[in-house]
């Protein structure tokens, strides 16, 4: 059984298989291709991906339009405004303007036309001698009248003056003092310009103008509004609205990487490639490249929308800075990515919580550009909890991008000046460079946290590594786990204290218990021995749930493999059978590795399943067919086997050719191209058989692989499996009797985690069958005239005590039990006599099926663990089936046989209900098979009913 090393690179030899570095870079290879093809496949996820930096920069082009749109309209306002002053009668609408009117200035102007000049000045300044300005804060304008009163002079009101500095017939100077207080006590705006000087202005001109022009009713009214000014507006579109648009963006790349790596997680993708031997850091070092190439591409292309668009944003801002800004920012959401999907079996899940931190990196990155908390004013800790999230980072470079290119003339942030702070006036605290070190540092932290969840937290099938695995030496050194590397890992030491799987007792079972304990305890090597089970333990943990507001419901540890000693050898089929929950799969997976063993140990080709060098050894040369197809609906059957056969090494050559081949041995070359998603069931399975295949393995392990296949197809793929066990032991788990028996060298049959019978189907048969069946056919003339079936059926009542099993106008059956074989012989003698008399045309002699072994042993094996759990009563009915019985009560048939020497026979779960006149009624059939015979709705048939009582009435 030990098997060198030698040994196994012996056969790594043989096939050319590559190692090491040359296949991590034959596995990356292939991942990568299938990365690419899943992505060109799923169409409208990658053009989304692709076509979503269009679709927001465009989004944010039309925002940019319609603000600017909005400038303009200011601007035609302000083109349709004349600047020069008009004379016009009136001004009955003005925005914001002043119509000085008042009949005070009459008051004050009034008089001749040449002593208006003279009163203007006298007035004037009579009113404003050189007034020194009262140092009394007093109202300013709120309306045009108080300018008017105000040039009145109410000397109350006075909050300026009119200094006439010189009058001529060619000049007039004057100035003008007002209040420069830009509120007053009273709260009333107070503008010097436009609340006191314009005004004062405007009415100083108006009087010289009337004076002038000789008309004291010229109508004067001046307008003014503030000029628009869209040519210099400081706002950038992209650096206000885009962290927004932006995001989102990057939440559809974001979206689709959680979901494709938690699809293969889900769907057991990852650890189908697992088992057959791909490395973890191939793993995850394909999907960061393919994201990488996916996150370039995007960054490119927003940048080049971008400027296409013509944004000064982008046609201003370094071209580096740009790209790395928007790269980084992807690759860092590449790594947040990684670490989510951590947390995610379910890939439906996957959008929500894309979405979630949309909303979040929405919210956060709206109060960061609001300046939150990158400025000097916050302390230097809420930056780096801030910037943890890389949405709130990438606000910040954006805005930073779009502030520097606010204007035309703006010339945005260079490759040089992304060390320097963009706005030399800001209390800059971070720098172009400083974000970019910020998302390669936290992408590197995310990456690391992934790999170190991934591993800590339960896999799909609950499997996780200690929380501290990475100190461990053996983890650095990629040596043993469980057992030094030196000892015989199926040392007989370390084996589990249940160990024995003989609880049934079966000397069979026993003896190869006994066999296995030998071969490990005087260290004897069998050369044709490719697995030796020893002890194998697998025990479901227990778990507490929550059951309604206060009540918590414990899940106790469950035992799905109580112990297992096996020998298997090469060149041999082992066939496993068992009733559904009888611990077949968990077998397979302890065997493959998908799930660690409890307690004891198996040995494939000398390698201890239990050490991590062990399984990556046996890895390399196993084939698994697991239970449901694990396969990629937009890849081809072609595509699959390529891509398993480049994760077990083979020679580029040797890819493509044994793929071929195999495809067509499982009689799928004309749908080698064809997306597995279309297959019919049985095509998947013939696929799922030809992976397991693949590679030449030594050691194929194949879960019901003929499931859902119709019979000629079934035949066809047992043929693929008999000439398959030429130069490899194969393990098989099948419901298939005929299967078991055609196909298996060695047949065990087991129930509730226990091996129950082992040996050849011959051996079972005579075993544990229940006798002999015996086919008499009818001659075709006792069809037309049945009056012979009677007496045959009398015959084998009066000679064997049974009656028919089945019986037609063609034949008859019945099963003689093995108790009355020592009656054989003289019966047939007697029934040979009288065969012509009979009118019987042909008599044929079998031994019971597998079948009635296998539900002989499961019927056994449901009736000790009732027994043992306490949950039967038992009830004999020997009158028909309308009896009393408790309501609500549930039974188990054990047996619908009569006689009494032949108690067993088929288990039926039924269900049984009392109407309301007390009668029984059967409500529903459960368990392992229906009945083989519909059960008789009355009659003298005899019953062994076990009753169940329901918990709660025991309770
Ligand atoms: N991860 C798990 N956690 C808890 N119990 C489990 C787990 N996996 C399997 N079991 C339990 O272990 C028992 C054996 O399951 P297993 O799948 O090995 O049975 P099986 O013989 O392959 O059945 P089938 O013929 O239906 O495939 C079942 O009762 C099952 O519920």
């Amino acid at each position: 059984m030990e098997r060198s090393e030698a040994d196994l690179s012996s056969d790594d030899a043989t096939h050319e298989r590559r190692t090491g570095i040359s296949l991590f870079i034959q596995q990356f290879r292939a991942l990568l291709r299938k990365n690419m093809l899943l992505s060109l496949r799923n169409k409208r996820a990658t053009a989304l991906q692709l076509a979503s930096s269009f679709f927001f920069i465009f989004l944010i082009f039309a925002v940019d339009q319609a603000i600017k749109a909005r400038q303009r309209t200011d601007t035609t306002y302000k083109n349709t405004f004349n600047p020069q002053p008009t004379i016009v009668p009136s001004i009955p609408t003005c925005e914001t303007g002043y119509y000085i009117k008042s009949p005070c200035y009459d008051f004050l102007w009034s008089g001749n036309s040449s002593a208006r000049i003279s009163s203007i000045v006298t007035n004037i300044m009579n009113r404003n001698p050189g007034r020194p300005i009262p140092s009394a804060k007093v109202l300013g304008f709120a309306t045009t009248d108080d300018v008017d009163r105000w040039l009145s002079g109410n000397p109350m009101r006075c909050t300026g003056a009119i200094h006439l500095q010189e009058r001529g017939p060619s000049v007039i100077a004057y100035g003008l003092q007002t209040n420069s207080t830009s509120k007053s006590k009273r709260g009333v705006y107070e503008d010097p310009n436009f609340a006191f000087q314009i005004p004062l202005q405007a009415a100083v001109e108006r009087e010289i103008t009337r004076f002038i022009a000789g008309d004291s009713n010229l109508p004067w009214s001046v307008a003014f509004t503030e000029y628009a000014h869209p040519a210099i507006s400081t706002v950038s579109t992209v650096g206000k609205i885009g962290p927004t648009f932006l995001l989102a963006a990057a939440m559809f790349g974001f979206v689709i990487q959680i979901s494709n790596i938690v699809i293969e997680k889900e769907l057991k993708l990852r650890q189908a490639m697992s088992t057959m031997g791909l490395y973890d850091s191939v793993y995850w070092l394909t999907w960061l490249t393919w994201e990488v190439l996916v996150a370039l591409i995007s960054s490119l292309l927003l940048v080049l929308f971008g400027m296409i668009f013509q944004f000064y944003f982008f046609l201003h801002n370094n071209f580096g800075v740009l790209f790395f800004m928007f790269f980084l920012f992807q690759f860092n959401m590449v790594g947040f990515a990684f670490l989510l999907s951590t947390f995610v079996n379910k890939s439906s899940s996957a959008t929500t919580i894309g979405f979630f931190i949309f909303i979040i990196g929405f919210v956060t990155q709206l109060v960061t550009t609001f300046g939150f908390p990158y400025s000097k004013s916050f302390s230097k800790i809420y930056r780096i909890i801030w910037s943890f999230f890389p949405p709130n980072l990438f606000a910040i470079g954006l805005n930073y991008l779009g502030d520097a290119t606010a204007t035309k003339q703006d010339k945005g942030i260079s490759w040089s000046g992304r060390t320097k702070c963009s706005n030399a006036d800001q209390d800059c605290v971070l720098t172009m460079a400083g974000i970019f070190h910020w998302f390669v540092a936290t992408f590197v932290l995310w990456l690391l946290l992934a790999i170190y969840l991934d591993n800590v937290l339960p896999d799909i099938n609950g499997v996780r590594k200690p929380w501290l695995y990475f100190l461990k030496a053996s983890y650095w050194s990629g040596k043993s786990t469980n057992y030094s590397e030196g000892g015989n890992p199926c040392c007989l030491s370390s084996l589990p204290q249940i160990s024995s799987g003989n609880v049934a007792g079966d000397d069979d079972v026993a003896a190869e218990e006994e066999s296995v304990k030998q071969q490990q305890a005087n260290h004897i090597g069998n050369p044709n021995l490719a697995v030796q089970v020893c002890g194998l333990v697998k025990t479901f943990p227990g778990s507490t749930h929550r059951a309604g507001c206060c009540n918590t419901k414990r899940i106790p540890p469950y035992h799905a493999v109580k112990g297992l000693w096996l020998n298997i050898e090469k060149d041999k089929l082992f066939c496993l059978l068992g009733p559904n929950g009888a611990g077949k799969t968990t077998i397979i997976n302890c065997l493959t590795g998908i799930v660690p063993t409890t307690a004891g140990d198996a040995l494939v080709y000398g390698d201890s399943i239990r050490s991590t060098t062990g399984m990556t050894r046996i890895r390399k040369h196993m084939g698994v067919c697991p239970q449901f197809d694990i396969l990629w609906d937009a890849l081809s059957g072609l595509e699959h086997l390529l891509l398993f056969a480049s994760i077990k090494g083979l020679p580029p050559v040797k890819v493509y050719n044994d793929s071929v081949e195999l495809l067509s041995q499982v009689k799928l070359s004309d749908a080698a191209t064809v997306r597995s998603g279309s297959y019919s069931g049985g095509m998947k399975r013939r696929l799922s058989v030809a992976i397991a295949l693949i590679g030449d393995p030594k050691i194929v392990y194949l879960d019901e692989p003929t499931t859902g296949m119709d019979p000629v197809t079934r035949r066809h793929v047992w043929d693929i499996i008999e000439n398959a066990k030429r130069g490899r032991a194969i393990i098989l788990t099948t419901h298939s009797m005929e299967e078991a028996d055609i196909l298996g060298d060695r047949i065990a049959i087991m129930a509730k985690g226990m091996l129950q019978c082992i040996g050849t189907s011959i051996h079972l048969k005579s075993k544990f069958g229940t006798g002999y069946l015996v086919t008499i056919n009818l001659h075709k003339a006792e069809i037309t005239s049945p009056l012979k079936t009677p007496d045959i059926k009398l015959f084998f009542r009066e000679n064997l005590g049974i009656e028919p099993k089945e019986e037609n106008k063609a034949y008859l059956t019945f099963i003689i039990p093995r108790q009355r074989e020592h009656l054989l012989a003289d019966f047939f003698t007697k029934l040979q006599s009288r065969q012509s008399e009979l009118g019987i045309s042909d008599i044929q002699l079998s031994l019971t099926t597998l079948e009635e072994v296998f539900l002989n042993i499961a019927r056994k094996a449901k009736l000790e663990t009732a027994a043992a759990e306490g949950r039967f009563e038992s009830l004999v009915v020997t009158s028909d089936l309308t009896f009393q019985v408790p309501i609500g009560a549930e039974y188990v048939v054990v047996s619908d046989s009569i006689t009494e020497e032949n108690p067993g026979g088929l288990i039926v779960e039924v269900y049984w209900q009392q109407d309301d006149t007390g009668a029984l009624c059967i409500s529903g059939y459960s368990g392992p098979k229906p009945p083989s015979q519909p059960l008789p709705e009355s009659g003298a048939v005899m019953l062994k009913l076990t009753s169940r009582r329901s918990r709660s009435q025991r309770q």
